[in-house]
């Protein structure tokens, strides 16, 4: 493994899942992302916080290449996963993002049934069609789901409510087998009862798969999280146990962050 230039110290993590070393990040001429290094362990949620700009889903999005698809933006660093450097010339992009799956702010289901949507990548994957039926049932069980759609899966996706439609959109992403899951903001758009639905669901995902979410809201992550970063003009301010960042940052501007001086 090459050494990382650790800038924020790193808690002691055995076998991360993602490695982030260096990395920088421009839109065009500005600089959005800072000499970032960021060990990810696995099977653990990991929140990122920090106030709006200062590149929480800049940075989620380098985790599956999302940034890609953004004309004028320019990558330098690495992201390893599972200690493969992901933005390797050789890698599939459209694989990665199978393994990596993401669940964004607003619920975006497709304008097609609650079974098709969920249906919708193992069949582009090549998932045997005898076989569909199962993953659909088993990825809108995991996502605390099934219970409430089992008699109504020919239904519009779209007649769900908001908080049903983001479990949609989670049952979605599992159905594909990824290990990591990026969260941006997944809770923003919804209620106080469909959120702890949500975040119950985030904590019970921890299970089988690597958690990242992207969240404004501290108590969240102080509820759901085991690890979190604090991000402040582009730059990783401190990293570490959410424990120990929300009762004993080392850096004043986490504090001052944290307890609302600011942000
Ligand atoms: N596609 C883009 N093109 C140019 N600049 C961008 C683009 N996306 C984001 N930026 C800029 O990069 C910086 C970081 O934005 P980013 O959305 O990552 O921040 P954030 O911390 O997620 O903010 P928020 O909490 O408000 O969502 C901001 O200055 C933003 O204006």
């Amino acid at each position: 493994m090459t050494e990382v230039v650790q800038n924020v110290a790193q808690p002691n993590i055995a076998q991360p899942h993602i490695i982030v070393k260096n990395l920088d990040l421009w839109y065009g001429e500005k600089q959005a992302l800072k000499n970032i290094s960021m060990q990810i362990p696995r099977n653990s949620v990991t929140a990122l916080i920090g106030p709006s700009g200062c590149g929480k889903s800049t940075f989620i999005r380098c985790l599956n290449r999302m940034n890609d698809l953004i004309k004028n933006c320019r990558i330098e660093g690495k992201v390893l996963i599972e200690n493969e450097d992901i933005y390797g010339a050789d890698v599939d992009v459209v694989e990665l993002r199978k393994q990596v799956g993401m669940v964004f702010q607003k619920p975006n289901p497709f304008p097609m049934s609650i079974y098709d949507n969920v249906a919708y990548g193992p069949r582009i994957h090549g998932v045997n069609k005898k076989d569909i039926d199962e993953v659909v049932r088993g990825a809108l069980r995991s996502a605390a789901l099934f219970e409430e759609t089992s008699d109504r899966l020919k239904s519009p996706a779209l007649s769900l409510s908001g908080g049903q439609q983001q479990r949609l959109c989670i049952a979605r992403t599992l159905a594909v087998k990824p290990e990591i899951i990026l969260f941006d903001e997944p809770t923003s758009a919804l209620d106080p009862i469909s959120t702890a639905r949500i975040e119950d669901l985030i904590m019970n995902l921890k299970k089988d798969y690597t958690i990242v979410i992207v969240t404004h809201n501290m108590q969240q992550a102080a509820r759901i999280s085991d690890y979190t970063g604090f991000f402040l003009m582009g730059e990783l301010i401190e990293f570490g146990q959410t424990r120990q960042i929300f009762h004993s940052p080392k850096e004043k501007s986490t504090e001052d962050y944290i307890t609302g001086r600011f942000g």
